[in-house]
């Protein structure tokens, strides 16, 4: 893992970049929204174009004000103080007009440069965590950038060989516990996904896995429930070997290692109370094994963390909702933007 990129500032309160995602899309709406409903308890800077979110703003309230400050004036003289009373926000200007719902592929280097202020911000020191409103990533692509997800872009631009994606929430299912389900692999072809498991692979998943559930969420001994790869767990050998060749071996070694790695469960059956209620983690072995059951339990309170990284990332569990956006302002359930603030936070607070 490399070295943590945050500079630690014990007693300050944490100042939390959100990154506000594809402009054509309900990002900048939630981002606007969850940060004025939070701003008593969370320090939260705006990364957009200032002229843009201010315009929201000013339709989805009038009584919100914005800030703006420069890349230019936060490196010669870092973030101003600013108070409840307003919004901050770094501004990094658009590549084109904005037409909600509808893509143009003119702002998809501009949504990269949110991410990449948000990182150089918390490098120098501006920010000490990054909640990210959802991208597209196929404009992101059409602009002639590879792109298949803040989490790689992320692990890419830390210099981090891996990290873990996983997405936590309280199940709308009163009595239920609280899910987290991390993914072995994350945005890859279906066809791709046999190859990218390899015990060495998994037993470093694990790793991660175990370790930032120690240090970001307190837990002391996390309990991790594997899923197998096929169908019912490979059925000793006849519906597939990845279990006997691959995930058996890297849970030994890992329980080897001190971690309490318990599998591999069939996926199918793993997600119920009996099992769930010891678990601190579930871990699927790619994405739609796991997500659709996570999203089914929380949607829209869940919250998306990477696990691995050399700072704190955060974000929500869904995505640019082109379909809203398109229909105007007042849509768009910003509960899960406030989450992934709330836990950028709370880890922000827990590594000071
Ligand atoms: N964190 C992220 O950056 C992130 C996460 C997920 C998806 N995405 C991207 O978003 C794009 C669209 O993905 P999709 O269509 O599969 O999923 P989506 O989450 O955008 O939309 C799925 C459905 O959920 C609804 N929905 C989503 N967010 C909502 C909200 N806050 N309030 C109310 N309803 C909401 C939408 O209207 C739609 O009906 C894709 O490019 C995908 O890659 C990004
Ligand atoms: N896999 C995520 C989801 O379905 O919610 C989403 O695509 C976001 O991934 P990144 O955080 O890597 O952008």
């Amino acid at each position: 893992m490399s070295a943590n990129l945050q500079a630690r500032r014990p007693g300050v309160r944490p100042v939390i970049a959100i990154t506000t995602g594809e402009p054509a899309g309900i990002g900048p709406e939630i981002a606007i929204r969850a940060a004025w409903a939070m701003r008593h308890r969370v320090n939260a800077v705006l990364v957009g174009d200032a002229a843009f979110l201010a315009m929201t703003a000013a339709e989805i309230d009038p009584a919100i004000r914005i800030s703006a400050v420069t890349t230019m004036a936060a490196r010669n003289a870092g973030l101003p103080h600013f108070g409840a009373d307003r919004l901050c926000a770094l501004d990094i200007p658009l590549g084109a007009h904005v037409q909600p719902g509808v893509l143009d592929k003119e702002n998809g280097r501009y949504v990269l440069a949110t991410l990449d202020a948000a990182i150089e911000g918390i490098k120098a020191g501006w920010f000490e965590a990054v909640a990210t409103a959802p991208v597209q990533k196929s404009t992101i692509n059409d602009a002639g950038v590879p792109f298949s997800g803040h989490t790689e872009y992320f692990a890419e631009q830390t210099g981090t060989a891996r990290v873990v994606m996983m997405l936590a929430g309280q199940p709308h299912t009163e009595g239920s516990a609280h899910l987290r389900v991390a993914l072995a692999t994350t945005h890859l072809p279906l066809k791709d996904v046999g190859a990218a498991i390899t015990r060495d692979g998994l037993g470093q998943t694990l790793d991660i896995i175990d370790a930032d559930l120690r240090a970001k969420f307190g837990i002391a001994a996390p309990r991790i429930l594997v899923a197998g790869l096929n169908p019912h767990a490979g059925e000793n050998g006849y519906l597939g070997r990845e279990e006997i060749d691959t995930i058996i071996p890297a849970l030994e070694a890992a329980r080897a290692r001190g971690i309490d790695a318990r599998g591999p469960y069939p996926a199918d059956t793993l997600f119920q109370p009996k099992y769930l209620k010891d678990a601190d983690c579930v871990l699927a072995m790619y994405h739609d094994q796991g997500l659709p059951v996570l999203k089914y339990a929380t949607f829209g309170q869940g919250v998306n963390i990477t696990l691995g990284l050399p700072l704190i990332r955060t974000s929500v569990d869904h995505g640019t909702a082109l379909d809203l956006a398109a229909q105007g302002l007042g849509r768009a359930d910003c509960s899960s933007m406030q989450a992934a603030l709330a836990a950028a936070l709370q880890m922000a607070q827990a590594s000071q």
